[in-house]
Order: structure tokens, then C-alpha cells, then sequence
């Protein structure tokens, strides 16, 4: 694969075989005078499962909106490597009249109207391909019913299912879990997780909860506020795939209070 084929951002250069999005030097001040970030480096490797926490308004949301593009920087350069890109926010926005299925099938709907392709040989592919994900994401028995039908945790599902029916090379995800119960929500990690270990996309998490971090990620990076900094980057050197009994283990814990750690002090 031809790095130039696939990259965006301001600063390809920066990227190698094994580099998936380079931050350096970014800062990002919107019209209004608020600095959001203050020259933040992040490297992000394929492959890597990386967790963003940070108090509220730090700039989380920010540096993943500009790993999508949906942001430039002010300052500095932000390269990706990656056409195809999974964005999954807090609420899933799903469509009430369209079943699972149809909801499923919309992303690819979207991007065919995009490729012009060879239309009846796009449209089997992405049914086949979003059959796949629903049954990936345990909705097999759901694929008729309408989002109305379904428990936050089911809908969480969909959202999944519709971005990994475009085989995501990177996954962005704002605090997908945030709205869900706690029983729910540690359902929905332990499904990311094997999501993930089965379909080896890069990621990208924010998240408020220091232990969902440690739990989903090898690089946990803490933000902190007033400007928005990465005052740390953790790698966490524990093996996948990871079993919720790994909450219990000492080394877990050790690396939610080292983080916790990082993350009080910068607000002191
Ligand atoms: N479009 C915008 N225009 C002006 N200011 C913005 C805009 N988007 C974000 N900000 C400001 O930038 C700062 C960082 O916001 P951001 O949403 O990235 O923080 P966050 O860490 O994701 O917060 P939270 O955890 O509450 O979602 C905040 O002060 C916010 O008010």
C-alpha cells in the first residue's frame, strides 16, 4: 500500500508503515478565543487501542475530531493514514423507521452513492458484509425490529455493527458508553474488546472512567485542562484478549491509580 494514496492531514510526511495518525506541535484555538489544545504530540501506531480521559472540556472531543478531519488544527499538523474511518458518539443516531438491518446498511448505502461503483455488485457485497456485523455484534435476532424496540445497550450495538460493515481501518469513539447502565456498559466493553481483537482496527476512546480505559486500551493518554494538554501517555503492558476477571488483578489496579494519580494532580 502506498502511503500517499491513503493519507490526509497536513503533515504526511510524518508517517511510517507502522504510523497511524501523527499529532505534533497541535494546537487548536476556535474562533470564539478558546485554546483547546496547547501543542499536544501523540503517536498512534496501527493496530494501537488508545483511550483518551481527561476532566470535562480539556479537549478530548477536539483531538478526535481532528483524527477524523473533522477539525484542523490552528498550529502544528495532524496526519492519518486511513481512507475508511468509524465514528461512534455517546448517542447512537439511528434512523426510527429503518429495522436493524436497514439501519446497519445505511453507512455503505452512503459511501456507494460516494464510490460509483458497479451498483448491483456494491449493493451484495454491503448486505453480506452488514449481515456479518450484525451477527458480529450478537443481533441476529434483532435484525427485523425497530430502534425503538431496543435497549440502550442494543442500540450501542447497531452503531457498531453500521461502522464495522465499512471495515474500518480506525475507529474514533466519543464516550460510546457513557450513557449506559453500569451492568450494560461492562457488557459493551467486553464486546468492543473482542470486536477489536477479532477485526484489528486502530482505536481511538474517550472515556471518563479511568478503569474502562485500562480495561480497553495499550496506551491510555491523560489530558489535562486550561489549556488542554497530554500530560501523560501510559502504555499498559497487559495481554489481549482481556477477561473482566482482569479488574480484580493487582496490575490493573496499579494502573488505575497510577492514572487516577495523574489525572487528580492536574486538577489540584
Ligand atoms: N466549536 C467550538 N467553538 C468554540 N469552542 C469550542 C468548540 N468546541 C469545543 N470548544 C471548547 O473547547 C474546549 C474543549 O472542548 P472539548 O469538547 O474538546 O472537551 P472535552 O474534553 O471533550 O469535554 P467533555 O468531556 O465535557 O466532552 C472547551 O472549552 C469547549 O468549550
Amino acid at each position: 500500500m502506498k502511503l500517499a494514496d491513503t493519507t490526509r492531514g497536513t503533515d504526511a510526511r510524518r508517517l511510517t508503515k507502522d504510523l497511524q495518525m501523527v499529532f505534533a506541535d497541535v494546537v487548536k484555538q476556535f474562533d470564539t478565543g478558546t485554546v483547546a489544545i496547547e501543542k499536544a504530540d501523540l503517536e498512534v501506531r496501527r493496530g494501537d487501542f488508545v483511550a483518551v480521559v481527561g476532566p470535562s472540556g480539556c479537549g478530548k472531543s477536539t483531538l478526535l475530531r481532528m483524527a477524523a478531519g473533522l477539525e484542523s488544527p490552528t498550529e502544528g499538523s495532524v496526519a492519518v493514514a486511513g481512507e475508511s474511518v468509524g465514528f461512534i458518539f455517546q448517542e447512537p443516531t439511528l434512523l426510527p423507521w429503518r429495522n436493524v438491518r436497514a439501519n446497519v446498511e445505511l453507512s455503505a448505502e452512503l459511501k456507494g452513492g460516494e464510490l460509483r461503483r458497479d451498483r448491483r455488485g456494491y449493493r451484495a457485497d454491503y448486505k453480506r458484509r452488514a449481515a456479518e456485523a450484525i451477527s458480529a455484534v450478537g443481533l441476529d435476532q434483532f435484525a427485523d425490529q425497530l430502534p425503538n424496540a431496543l435497549s440502550g445497550g442494543m442500540k450501542m450495538r447497531v452503531s457498531l455493527a453500521r461502522a464495522l460493515t465499512l471495515s474500518p481501518e480506525i475507529m474514533l469513539l466519543d464516550e460510546p458508553f457513557g450513557a449506559l447502565d453500569e451492568m450494560t456498559r461492562l457488557e459493551m466493553q467486553a464486546e468492543l474488546q473482542k470486536l477489536y481483537t477479532a477485526q484489528k482496527f486502530t482505536a481511538m476512546f474517550i472515556t471518563h472512567s479511568v478503569s474502562e480505559a485500562v480495561y480497553l486500551a495499550n496506551k491510555v493518554v491523560v489530558m489535562t485542562h486550561r489549556p488542554g494538554k497530554i500530560a501523560a501517555v501510559i502504555d499498559i503492558d497487559l495481554p489481549y484478549p482481556r477477561d473482566p476477571e482482569l479488574r480484580f488483578d493487582q496490575r490493573f489496579n496499579e494502573y488505575v491509580a497510577d492514572i487516577s494519580a495523574t489525572l487528580h494532580g492536574s486538577i489540584r
